[in-house]
C-alpha cells in the first residue's frame, strides 16, 4: 500500500541509480547514489543543462521517476501521478524560476487554495497573516490580486504558498536570477529564518556561489551527474 508517509525516517532525500531522461531522448540524469540528511540545507550548482531542474522536478514529484527515488521516508517512483501530487501538496514546498501564482486570485486565496490542496487544518488566515509578516510583506497585499504584485513581492508570495503547510522539504529553483546580488543576500537570509525548524531540509539551486555561504552543504552537478560527466547520447 502506498499511503503518504508522514513519519520520517533516516535520510530526507535518497536516491540510487536514478536515471532519466524525456521521451527516449539521451539520458540526462544518472546519479548512481544520493542522499540529503534531514535538516541539511543544500545548495545544488552546475553548468546550464546539467540537470538541476530535471532533479528538482524528479525530487517533488512532478516528473516521474524510472528508478529508487525516496522522499521523506517515501519511495516516489512506487507511486501513481495523483498520488505523487498529493504528497508534494502535503509534505513539500516548492518554489520555481516562474512563481506560478495564479495572477487574477488575491495573495491570500493563492495561499488558501495551497493550504486546501495540502489538506492544513486551523486558520489559514492566520497562518497567512504570520508568514506575509515573517516574510516582511505588508499584511494589507493579502488582499491584492498576485498580478498587482511587484517581481519581488510575487517572490516572497511564492514562499509564502511553499510554507503554507509547514512542508518539511522545500526545493527552491533559481528564484533570484532577476536580483542584483544585494538583494540576493537578503532574500536567502529571510528564506533561511522563515524555514528555520532544525527538521527543515532545503535545496536550493543557483548560479550565484557567494550564495553558498548560507548552506550546509554544497552539491555540484559535475560530480552527482554521470550522464553530465560523460554527455551521454544513449537513449534510455
Ligand atoms: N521537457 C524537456 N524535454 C526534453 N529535454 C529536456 C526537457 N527539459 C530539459 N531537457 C533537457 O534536459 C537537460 C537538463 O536540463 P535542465 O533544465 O534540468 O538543466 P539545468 O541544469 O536546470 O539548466 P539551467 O541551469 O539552464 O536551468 C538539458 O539537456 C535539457 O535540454
Amino acid at each position: 500500500m502506498n499511503a503518504p508517509v508522514t513519519q520520517l525516517t533516516g535520510d530526507a532525500i535518497a536516491v540510487e541509480q536514478l536515471q532519466f531522461c524525456y521521451r527516449c531522448g539521451p539520458a540526462v540524469l544518472d546519479i548512481p547514489r544520493w542522499s540529503v540528511p534531514r535538516g541539511g540545507r543544500v545548495f545544488l550548482r552546475g553548468p546550464s543543462g546539467s540537470g538541476k531542474s530535471t532533479l528538482l522536478n524528479l525530487l517533488a514529484g512532478i516528473l516521474a521517476a524510472q528508478s529508487h527515488l525516496e522522499v521523506l521516508g517515501q519511495p516516489l517512483d512506487a507511486l501513481s501521478g495523483r498520488r505523487r501530487d498529493r504528497f508534494r501538496a502535503r509534505h513539500i514546498g516548492v518554489v520555481f524560476q516562474q512563481f506560478n501564482l495564479i495572477p487574477y486570485l488575491s495573495v491570500l486565496d493563492n495561499l488558501r487554495l495551497a493550504a486546501h490542496f495540502g489538506n492544513s487544518s486551523g486558520d489559514v488566515r492566520s497562518r497567512s497573516t504570520e508568514l506575509v509578516a515573517r516574510l516582511k510583506l505588508d499584511e494589507h497585499l493579502l488582499e491584492r490580486r498576485a498580478e498587482q504584485l511587484s517581481v519581488g513581492q510575487q517572490q516572497r508570495v511564492a514562499i509564502a504558498r511553499a510554507l503554507i503547510n509547514r512542508p518539511r522539504l522545500l526545493l527552491v529553483d533559481e528564484p533570484t536570477s532577476a536580483l542584483d546580488p544585494e538583494a540576493r543576500d537578503a532574500f536567502v537570509q529571510l528564506l533561511m529564518r522563515s524555514y528555520r525548524d532544525v527538521e527543515n531540509t532545503l535545496v536550493f539551486v543557483s548560479h550565484d556561489m557567494a550564495l553558498a555561504r548560507h548552506f550546509s552543504m554544497v552539491a555540484d552537478m559535475r560530480e552527482l551527474n554521470r550522464a553530465w560527466k560523460t554527455e551521454s547520447t544513449d537513449a534510455c
